[in-house]
């Protein structure tokens, strides 16, 4: 058995024009800074089976079939997957052709009248599900979006303990535009002069027992502030930001791994690897 690459070269850093390293030593993930060979040998031999877990609760299930197709061709190919699709309306999950080693998992679960409570249930209900059965069937989830699709290659390169991914609106941003929770009331509060970086709701993920962790803390924190009449400004996602703060991602996805096309495609990003579709809000939320 032999592994042929080039060497790395400690007086080269492979990219110059980005941060590839927090200063708690987590990877920031971008297109040039890693071998896929070296990261995918590593994980098969593991035999690591991943589970992504995706949302379509009412009207978002006409997302599936883009979404499913796409993740065939560049989800973590060559690797064991499971799709676990929540959704309160089964019937009409769309038969994707599956290559081999990869399933699809639906998982009955009921809807919100608010597509905010729908989304921040999310956190409960993959919560729920880790202890009950994710922990016994996969070793990492990852947890996205469902208006999206893949349109590059996601493999192993994301997997670590913890991560989240650079939001696209703010990877550039100063801490005092990060649109954290600001109402010191809230659980999801974060102070001015805290906060590494700004994170998406729509791509996060780890091990299970760091997924089960994140989830447990996030929901519980939207009980207390329910509680009180209080909803975070950007619902899960503001409680994730916060989790972060204090808990802090072994590895951070760049925005490669979470792009919007309304901001242009920046010289930075060498791949575009899940991209968010366009959808018109009227027609497909609350409905
Ligand atoms: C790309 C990204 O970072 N998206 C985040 C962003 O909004 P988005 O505007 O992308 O939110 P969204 O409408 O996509 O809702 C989040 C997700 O909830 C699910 N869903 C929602 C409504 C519904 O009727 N049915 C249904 O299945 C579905 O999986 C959807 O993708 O902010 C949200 C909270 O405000 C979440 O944090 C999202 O993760
Ligand atoms: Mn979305």
């Amino acid at each position: 058995f032999r592994m042929i690459y080039t060497k790395p070269q400690i007086l080269k850093p492979s990219r110059s024009d980005v941060l590839m390293m927090t200063p708690w030593f987590a990877p920031i993930v971008w297109e040039g800074t890693y071998n896929s060979e070296i990261l995918n040998e590593q994980f098969r031999r593991r035999n690591v089976t991943v589970g992504l877990t995706v949302f379509a609760i009412k009207k978002y299930t006409v997302f599936l079939n883009k979404f499913l197709e796409t993740a065939e061709t560049y989800f973590m190919v060559g690797h064991r997957v499971n799709y676990y699709i929540f959704t309160d309306r089964p019937e009409e999950v769309p038969k994707v052709p599956l290559k081999e080693g990869r399933n699809v998992v639906v998982l009955q679960v009921q809807n919100y009248p608010r597509w905010q409570e729908i989304s921040m249930r999310r956190m409960e209900l993959i919560n729920s599900f880790s202890q009950q059965r994710f922990i016994n069937e996969v070793s990492y989830l990852v947890c996205v979006d469902v208006d999206m699709r893949f349109n590059d290659q996601v493999g192993v390169e994301i997997l670590s303990n913890l991560f989240g991914t650079l939001h696209p609106h703010f990877y550039a941003a100063e801490r005092q535009s990060f649109t954290y929770e600001r109402r010191p009331a809230s659980q999801a509060y974060v102070p001015r002069d805290e906060g590494d970086f700004y994170y998406a709701g729509g791509f996060f993920g780890g091990t299970v027992m760091e997924v089960y962790k994140l989830t447990k803390k996030c929901h519980e924190a939207m009980m207390v502030d329910k509680a009180k009449g209080i909803e975070a400004i950007w619902q899960d996602e503001s409680y994730l930001n916060k989790y972060f703060v204090y808990y802090k991602p072994t590895k951070i996805l760049s925005p490669e791994y979470l792009w919007d096309d309304d901001l242009g495609r920046p010289e930075i990003l060498k791949k575009i690897r899940f991209l968010a579709l366009p959808k018109n809000h009227a027609a497909i939320r609350n409905k």
